[in-house]
């Protein structure tokens, strides 16, 4: 499979290393020396385009590549609401897309483990739940992706909460995520229900990012020859 790399930084670099151990091919790589190579020329020559770039990039990065008509799995976090607006842009020019805010097949487990242990706790109203996620200094958004989806997974079940907040202080009626940036975390979350009696507590801890950038060229390799909207569920068979 041939590969057009938007984002060439910790990610695409770590996608990069995947992908040649799987024996793919890397056709483009575009950062924010060479985006004029960002052209429908360069992009028609793979079959398949990475894009890990950030909040500031990626809706523009996608706009232009479905634009393109281009078959696209995106990582990029901090951008999404305007996901549905791009959704209509790739059903519109026929093309295809997977969007996840962590591709690791760990964190994917993950959320289902989330959502089950949301299910469980709700009828139990001794406890609370909150959330923390630690991630490296470099990082540009706050609560992470990953922190987001795994949010909206316990607001699925407590309906109760009107939504979350991104807080060192908790908020009364808010689902409270607690942010932290320490080097070098590639990425932590953990979920804890806690009761004057006991906790219970749910963590994924990536070591590197290894698991994202498998899980987005695993990604890539379902995608190739489709159309459509996909989701990680769909790829892992979850
Ligand atoms: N879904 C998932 O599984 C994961 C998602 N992420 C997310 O992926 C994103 C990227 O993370 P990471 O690789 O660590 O970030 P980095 O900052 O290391 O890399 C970002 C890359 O994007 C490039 N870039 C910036 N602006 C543009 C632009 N307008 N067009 C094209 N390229 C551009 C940068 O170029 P230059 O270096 O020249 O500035 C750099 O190469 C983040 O949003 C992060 O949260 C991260 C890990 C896993
Ligand atoms: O910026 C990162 O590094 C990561 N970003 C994603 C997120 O925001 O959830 C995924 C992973 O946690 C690493």
């Amino acid at each position: 499979m041939k590969i057009a790399l938007i984002g060439y930084g910790k990610m695409g670099k770590a996608i990069e290393e995947v992908a040649l151990e799987r024996g793919h091919e890397i056709v483009l790589k575009i950062d924010e020396n060479n985006l004029s190579d960002f052209n429908k020329e360069n992009i028609d020559k793979a079959d398949v385009s990475i894009e890990f770039t950030g909040p500031h990039a990626a809706y523009d990065n996608l706009v232009k590549l479905f634009t393109f008509g281009a078959t696209v799995v995106s990582g990029s976090t901090g951008w999404l609401d305007k996901l549905q607006e791009v959704q209509a842009l790739c059903k519109e020019k026929n093309a295809a897309f997977i969007y996840a805010s962590n591709f690791s097949v760990g964190v994917n487990l993950f959320f289902e483990l989330n959502k089950k242990l949301a299910q469980l706790m709700h009828p139990h109203k001794q406890y609370t739940v909150t959330m923390e996620e630690i991630h490296h200094t470099q990082k540009k958004d706050a609560p992470s992706g990953t922190a987001i989806t795994l949010a909206e997974g316990v607001l699925e079940t407590y309906k109760e909460l009107d939504g979350w907040v991104n807080s060192e202080e908790p908020q009364q009626g808010k689902l409270q995520i607690v942010s932290k940036r320490i080097d070098p975390a590639p990425g932590t979350h953990t979920i804890k229900y806690t009761s004057e009696i006991d906790d219970i507590v749910i963590i994924h801890e990536a070591h590197n990012r290894k698991g994202f950038a498998l899980g987005a060229v695993v990604a890539a390799e379902f995608l190739n020859g489709k159309k459509g909207i996909y989701t990680m569920k769909e790829v892992l068979g979850l």
